[in-house]
């Protein structure tokens, strides 16, 4: 995919120079080179205006401020210039007396001179009073918004306040000052003035007090909705600060792509090129294709005979923080989750409307339920437990160093040349030689001559490697797709990716993934951001000491800065006891564990094992919750959830993601081989719909620890170096990782392409600071409980065996429901035994133990392996006894 939009930016940047080597693109895709051209001159063009704006903010400020003070010196100039260019223009034009006390004071006084004076006269005497102040404050949130990209306040909510507060202030002031003889007379305005005396003349003064009130009580009810209990305050990340903003901009003068292309007869390399546009383009192929949303879902399966309770107080937690009634919840709710991508951009999936004329479908009772209960209480909102959570803030990052990557021109001059003489010794002659310098490695991009072939040069790997004499050449021949030949050699002074660097990109920032992870920068230094959702497992290797824990850090980090404690939960299993440690603090906002067990990351084999079985369980739970939802996956649940479509009663619940993260693998297949293995597997195949996401890393890439089984079911795979050419193919099905120089360099692969990127830098003293920050913060009263899981490997045939004494008390009357109704299912236990969900599913375990329904299959109720009630006693009678 990222070959793709190098290959269209590289392409595209050719034509640009009017290279004459390049092919002409075929005409498909002369499209998509134009359109992203109108988008940077949009983009600049709004930037400048929100500059514009900025600047027009920072006058008023100057010059409505020393209004207060030099108004009286400046008033009769404005007033008596007998036209209002001959006052700009030259004061010859003023009448003579007033020229000469013109001239006896100094000038105008305004700070902002003429043009200032001549404003605040305007806005201040002349229109609107004090309340003009507002100016300056809308043009700040618009110029703000257009330069940065930021909303700091909606555009459309400060028109209205500003239009608001420049109607209202100046009657109230002007209403307050007709009491007061000695008033400032500019500071309701000439609006303010005229139209309080209108009011007087026409409601008399009570009646004007009274409508006052009147206006000032409808703005209270307009903005804050009618209820009158506590009004809910914004929740806004930390994310969206200036300063990140800042770095932002700094990021993407970072993201600069520097490329040279040398032409092999004139051998000097031309000027290098911006490429703004690069990143550009990429947002542009973001935007077009990245933010679709799915609108609402289809039909659903609730049993209308029972109600919804206003209050889903389901969840993890259970709502023990949750108000009893939460007017104004519908708003930053709606917004929370359309950050997080549960809703669709566009609003309440409850209300969307078709245009479509001639088909309208009628809503069922339980969707006008959910809509009801939606307008009356909001969105259900997952976040409400902790919504005093503030989000990580980027100053807890480093920036290391410069992250501008320094090749000089000499070093790109000798490196081409050797790869031109290379080349000639072996008799290649080459048309064109295109160089791309990344972050650790610059890309040599060769064109052949017409007629050499491939795979001559493919032959001669070897060879140019060694007369090239760099650890890290890495030839790709050729380039999947582009018919070049890639030669990758590293930079004498390879650049360091900051975190901090990259997740300040406006990519990382609007990301519209479900678990954006921002993994580095790639060949042509872009920001590489990948969506853990879609991966959807991932396999990490390396040698030790390549960037492996700091891989992981990254990966932990990207999602901490993302996620909401109660949108996401990480399971943590550390064998070697000390890399995940720094994680500990942040057990009460997102880890999860086993009920009763003390530490939250896990370094026993044994407890490890019981966890993935709990996870399992937990999938298995989360596939019947789905089913009963009539739904296909965890977001489409969650989102049903939260315009209250569910019933909590019937166990549904707001379900975090949940990634399981493995630090040495190898270990744990040494100690417990299969017994980890088949739960990995399980979860591996089956985990993905329901928000279940695994993250393995390994130092030992031999192929007793990524089995075949492990391998099949992990297509994204990261190499960092390896020490050999057969653990690369056990990683990636290919070399390459070998000859990687280490510290965070690597190789990503997502089935089909192999992609070389630097991973980002998270140090310890970082992840410290971020869980110190998260730490210190509210957090829910016990990590995240998995279900419970009873190991039963003592017991010889594996099955679980059923233990009759700790049997449930309604276990006899489930069993008689499931036979009477030939279903084995959760949720008709539940519903009809008016059980929770949990204490179902204990029985339906039972059940299954003591034989009477088979096992889970996934979306398919369980088979009820009795037939008719009468065997059913006969059963119950010898488990009785
Ligand atoms: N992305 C990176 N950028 C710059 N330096 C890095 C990067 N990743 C790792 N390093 C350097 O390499 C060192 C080792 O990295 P790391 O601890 O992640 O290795 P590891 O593979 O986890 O080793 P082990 O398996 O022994 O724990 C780091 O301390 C750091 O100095």
């Amino acid at each position: 995919m990222s070959d793709t939009e190098n290959r269209l930016r590289n392409e595209f940047k050719n034509r640009a120079k009017g290279s004459r080597k390049v092919k002409a693109p075929r005409k498909k895709r002369n499209k998509l080179f134009r359109l992203p051209e109108i988008k940077f001159r949009h983009t600049r063009f709004v930037k400048i205006l929100g500059l514009f704006c900025l600047l027009i903010s920072v006058f008023l400020l100057i010059a409505l401020t020393s209004y207060l003070f030099t108004w009286k010196q400046d008033q009769s100039y404005v007033f008596d210039s007998p036209t209002f260019w001959k006052f700009f223009r030259d004061s010859e034009a003023l009448p003579s007396e007033l020229k000469e006390r013109l001239l006896a004071e100094g000038g105008i006084q305004n700070w902002m001179g003429k043009l200032g004076a001549f404003f605040s006269h305007q806005l201040v005497y002349n229109s609107f009073g004090l309340a003009s102040f507002v100016f300056i404050a809308f043009f700040f949130i618009l110029g703000y918004r257009l330069l940065f990209a930021v909303s700091i306040f909606s555009v459309r909510r400060s028109l209205v306040y500003t239009l608001g507060v420049l109607l209202y202030i100046p009657l109230v002031i002007a209403f307050v000052n007709s009491f007061i003889n000695n008033s400032i007379h500019y500071a309701e305005g000439v609006y303010g003035y005229q139209t309080n005396i209108w009011l007087n003349i026409t409601l008399g003064k009570a009646g004007t007090g009274f409508l006052l009130l009147f206006a000032a009580f409808s703005a209270v009810v307009f903005i804050f909705n009618p209820s009158f209990s506590l009004f809910r305050r914004r929740r806004k990340t930390e994310l969206t600060q200036p300063e990140a903003f800042n770095e932002e901009e700094e990021a993407e003068n970072i993201l600069l792509e520097e490329e040279i292309v040398f032409d092999p007869i004139e051998l000097n390399p031309r000027e290098r090129e911006k490429g703004a546009e690069t990143k550009t383009i990429n947002d542009f192929f973001a935007e077009k294709f990245g933010r679709k949303n799915k609108a609402r879902d289809g039909g659903e399966s609730m049993d209308s005979s029972e109600s919804i309770p206003p209050e889903t107080t389901a969840g993890m937690h259970r709502g023990e923080n949750m108000p009893p009634d939460r007017p104004e919840n519908s708003r930053p709710a709606d917004q929370v989750l359309r950050e997080s991508g549960v809703l669709p951009e566009s609003g309440n999936p409850a209300v969307q409307k078709t245009n479509d004329p001639a088909f309208s479908i009628e809503a069922t009772e339980e969707e006008k339920l959910a809509d009801s209960l939606v307008h009356e209480h909001g969105l259900y909102d997952p976040t409400l437990d902790l919504q005093d959570f503030r989000f990580p803030h980027l100053d807890l990052l480093e920036t290391y160093g410069s992250s501008r990557p320094s090749v000089t021109a000499e070093e790109l001059e000798a490196n081409k040349n050797k790869i031109v003489g290379t080349l000639a010794n072996y008799g290649i002659d080459i048309d064109k030689i295109k160089a791309t310098i990344g972050p650790t490695v610059t890309l040599y991009e060769i064109v052949p001559s017409p007629g050499v072939r491939i795979s001559k040069i493919r032959n001669l790997e070897d060879d140019i490697a060694l007369s090239l004499a760099a650890l890290g050449i890495r030839i790709i021949a050729p380039i999947p797709g582009r018919g070049t030949i890639g030669i990758e050699v590293p930079n004498q002074h390879p650049e360091i990716v900051s975190m901090r660097s990259v997740m300040a990109t406006e990519k990382y920032q609007n990301a519209n993934m479900e678990l954006p992870i921002a993994l580095g920068k790639n060949i042509s230094n872009e920001v590489y951001i990948v969506d853990l959702a879609k991966m959807p497992h991932l396999l990490m290797a390396g040698a030790t000491g390549q960037g492996k824990s700091v891989g992981i850090n990254a990966l932990l980090v990207s999602l901490l800065y993302k996620k909401h404690p109660a949108q996401l939960k990480f399971v943590m299993v550390d064998p070697k006891k000390v890399e995940l440690t720094l994680y500990r603090k942040i057990e009460r906002h997102y880890l999860a564990k086993l009920p009763g067990e003390g530490e939250a990351i896990i370094t026993d084999t044994r407890l490890v094992i019981n966890t993935l079985n709990s996870l399992c369980i937990e999938m298995d739970n989360r596939y019947e919750l789905l089913k009963d939802a009539g739904v296909r996956n965890i977001k489409e649940y969650n989102k049903k959830f939260v315009s209250r479509k569910l019933n909590p009663n019937e166990g549904h619940r707001f379900l975090p993601y949940i990634v399981l993260v493995i630090d040495e693998f190898a270990d744990l297949m040494m100690t417990a081989g299969k017994e980890i293995e088949t739960p990995i597997a399980r979860l591996a195949q089956l985990a993905r719909a329901i928000g279940i996401h695994l993250v393995i890393a390994t130092q030992r890439p031999s192929v007793n620890i990524i089995t075949g089984t492990i391998k099949a079911n992990f297509p994204a795979r990261i190499a960092f170096r390896v020490t050999s050419k057969i653990d690369s193919r056990t990683i990636l099905d290919a070399g390459g990782a070998d000859q990687l120089i280490g510290r965070g360099d690597m190789l990503l692969s997502t089935g089909s392409d192999v992609i070389r990127l630097q991973c980002a830098l998270v140090d310890t003293p970082e992840v410290e600071h971020i869980t110190d920050y998260i730490g210190s913060q509210r957090a829910y009263p016990t990590a995240y409980e998995l279900p419970e899981y009873v190991d039963e490997s003592g017991d010889g045939n594996g099955a679980k065996a059923f233990d009759s004494e700790n049997r449930d008390q309604m276990f006899d009357e489930a069993a008689r429901l499931v036979v009477r109704h030939q279903q084995g299912s959760t949720s008709l236990i539940q519903r009809k035994l008016k059980l929770g969900y949990n204490r179902a599913g204990r029985i339906i375990d039972q059940l299954e133990a003591a034989g009477i329904v088979g096992p889970f299959e996934g979306s398919k109720a369980r088979d009820v392996l009795i037939q008719d009630e009468y065997a059913l006693e006969q059963l119950l009678n010898d488990l009785g006894n």
